[in-house]
């Protein structure tokens, strides 16, 4: 199982926690995914006084490491700010750092992303960075002090998938010891196994499985999928060929006629 600095966790899912139809069946998607943490934004938890109360509390009760995510902040300042009030509320010096770039797209901004990192980690954060494929963006992460790089499937809430599988796999292969976690975009368990025969340690989602029209079998759905994913992975899987190659032997044959 991965381990995200210094810390084990119980498995390769991360779960975020907003947009379920009620708490009830976020509780029952959890404890059917066996999700390993539980992500959580801080503006869902400040958004009414008894409710952030009682939605800690629910957390709380699942007995999961929490990541706090600064989800909707669009400026370096917005963000490190957000991180600190997480950090107080929740107790924790993990933050999943999302500095949006574009509204629409909700891209990260590279550029204000490496100095909310860099400012973070000075600050003692254990940063978990929302960020693209994009290797050059990934190296000035960890040169600003993340040991971890969450790079997108697809845009938040899209439901695509692995948009770029070419650079995600170069992505991989460019940082083979660093820890990282596909975040966002994924719809489907298949996206989810297809992370894991890539060779990403785990992944990260919330849409897919708080809008499906049953969220607790679409968790278990995806906890399967990473499982039989990172299966294959292991099981050194065989390169794809242009020719095609019998695969009965015809060596043998008994000649008929
Ligand atoms: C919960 C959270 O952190 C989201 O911002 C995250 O990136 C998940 O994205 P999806 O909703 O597309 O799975």
């Amino acid at each position: 199982m991965p381990e995200f600095y210094g810390t084990h966790v119980a498995s390769r899912l991360m779960l975020g926690t907003a947009q379920y139809p009620s708490p009830r069946v976020l509780e029952d998607a959890f404890r059917r995914s066996g999700a390993g943490i539980a992500t959580v934004s801080l503006r869902r938890e400040a958004g009414g006084e008894g409710a952030g109360t009682a939605f800690w509390e629910m957390i709380r009760a699942l007995g999961l490491p929490v990541l706090p995510n600064t989800a909707g902040c669009h400026s370096v300042r917005e963000a490190v700010t957000t991180a600190h009030m997480a950090r107080e509320l929740f107790d924790t010096d993990w933050i999943k750092l999302e500095v949006i770039g574009h509204a629409d797209t909700l891209q990260p901004d590279p550029f204000g992303l490496v100095e909310a990192a860099r400012i973070l980690t000075e600050d003692g954060f254990r940063v978990f960075p929302y960020t693209t494929e994009d290797g050059v963006l990934g190296g000035r992460l960890l040169e600003a002090g993340c040991e971890v790089l969450m790079p997108w499937g697809a845009p938040i809430g899209t439901g695509r998938g692995l948009n770029n599988v070419y650079g995600l796999r170069t992505l991989r292969a460019q940082f083979p010891d660093v820890p990282m976690v596909i975040d966002a975009g994924l719809g489907l368990p298949s996206h989810a196994a297809q992370a894991m025969e890539l060779g990403f340690d785990a992944v990260l989602l919330n849409t897919a499985v708080a809008r499906a029209g049953d969220p607790a079998a679409m968790a278990e759905g995806f906890a399967r999928a990473l499982e039989a994913g990172r299966l294959a992975r292991e099981a050194d899987p065989m390169e794809p060929r242009d020719m095609a190659a019998p695969s009965t032997p015809v060596l043998g044959l008994a000649v008929l006629g």
